[in-house]
């Protein structure tokens, strides 16, 4: 029976355990929160929506309790402080670095063999921590954010053809911030047909600007960061390890040479397996394309440097 991990009982970790119960993507799912009671009365509530929902995941909620995450297939890793409006997720990294390493340490004692999937912002950054910390292969330490970011993507591209978003492909690839996202317009299809047949070019750089600033957007909507779609895609990517479904979503993934940059963690599309993040996908980018690339790449590698400046590496 597999077993998945999700460190932090707020909205995303909530969001993403409540995913998962409903599908049914493993028999067994902890919720681990430093709050008192919290996973536990998250947990509770979702477990009194199984009849509800038809579901039979075998659900537990505990407080810092690392002995029951303990063999865990799957651990993902929600903790730490989201922004508010008018932050960006790089302002996260004092906070969060520290909350993140101790998580991992934890996390390290009980399941030696999971595979890690980092959510907490600055997200590129604190799977790089993650991995340098916990000393795994680097397909087993990997983040999510492509998947989400591809997914509003897809969802604004949907609402300017006024198509359905599952007709409309998309990807998002580059680091997971404001300025660093590289939404692939020249990629983007509807039913296989590039979007620049449908969409003129004014449009689909809208859509692009958009797409970028989509978590911020949500973040002043909302006075905190979202939940629903990071949660769902965080789910998702679980869904694609346990089943070892070799479904492509772009990824925080180590890149050795792929996209002209070596030894750095940084979004691209990889397939997911039961081995984690099995196999970047290197796809030819436009010369805007590749420039915005290595801009992005500049971007993170300049805010991991922050890691050894606040001493967390
Ligand atoms: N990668 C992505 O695409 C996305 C990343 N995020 C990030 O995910 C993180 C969580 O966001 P939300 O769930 O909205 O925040 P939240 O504040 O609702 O939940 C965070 C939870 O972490 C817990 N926590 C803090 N320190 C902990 C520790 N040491 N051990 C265990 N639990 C601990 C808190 O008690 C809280 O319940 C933020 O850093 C946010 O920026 C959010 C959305 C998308
Ligand atoms: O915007 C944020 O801070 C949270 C996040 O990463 C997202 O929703 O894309």
């Amino acid at each position: 029976m597999s077993k998945v991990t999700v460190v932090g009982a707020g909205n995303v970790g909530a969001t993403c355990v409540n995913a998962m119960a409903i599908r049914e993507t493993a028999g067994e799912i902890v919720l681990l929160d430093i709050k008192e009671g919290l996973a536990e009365g998250k947990v509770l509530d979702m477990y009194q929506t199984s009849t509800l929902m038809d579901f039979d995941t075998n659900l537990l909620g505990v407080t810092n309790d690392y002995a029951k995450t303990a063999g865990s297939d799957v651990v993902v890793i929600t903790s730490g402080m989201p922004r508010k409006p008018g932050m960006s997720r790089e302002d996260l990294i004092g906070v969060n670095a520290g909350i993140v390493k101790d998580v991992v340490t934890n996390i390290l004692k009980y399941s030696p063999d999971a595979i890690l999937l980092i959510v907490s912002n600055p997200m590129d950054t604190m799977t790089t921590l993650a991995q340098k910390v916990s000393g795994l292969p680097t397909n087993r330490v990997f983040g999510m954010g492509g998947a989400l970011d591809s997914a509003r993507f897809r969802g604004y591209l949907a609402k300017a053809l006024g198509a359905s978003a599952n007709d409309v492909d998309g990807m998002v690839i580059g680091g997971h911030g404001d300025t660093t996202m590289i939404p692939l317009v020249s990629k983007a299809s509807y039913k296989g047909v590039p979007v620049s047949e449908f969409l003129d070019e004014k449009t689909l750089g809208e859509i692009a600007a958009a797409t970028m600033v989509g978590g911020a957007t949500l973040t002043k909507m909302l006075g905190t960061s979202a939940w629903y779609a990071p949660g769902a895609a965080a789910a998702r990517i679980v869904e694609s390890i346990i089943n070892d479904e070799k479904k492509v979503f772009p990824s925080c993934v180590h890149l050795e040479g792929q996209y002209g940059q070596d030894d750095l963690y940084i979004g691209a599309p990889a397939v997911i397996g039961r081995n984690g993040a099995e196999k970047v996908i290197e796809i030819n980018l436009n010369e805007t394309e590749k420039a915005a690339f290595a801009k992005s790449a500049e971007a993170v590698r300049n805010t991991n440097k922050i890691l050894h400046e606040i001493g967390a590496l």
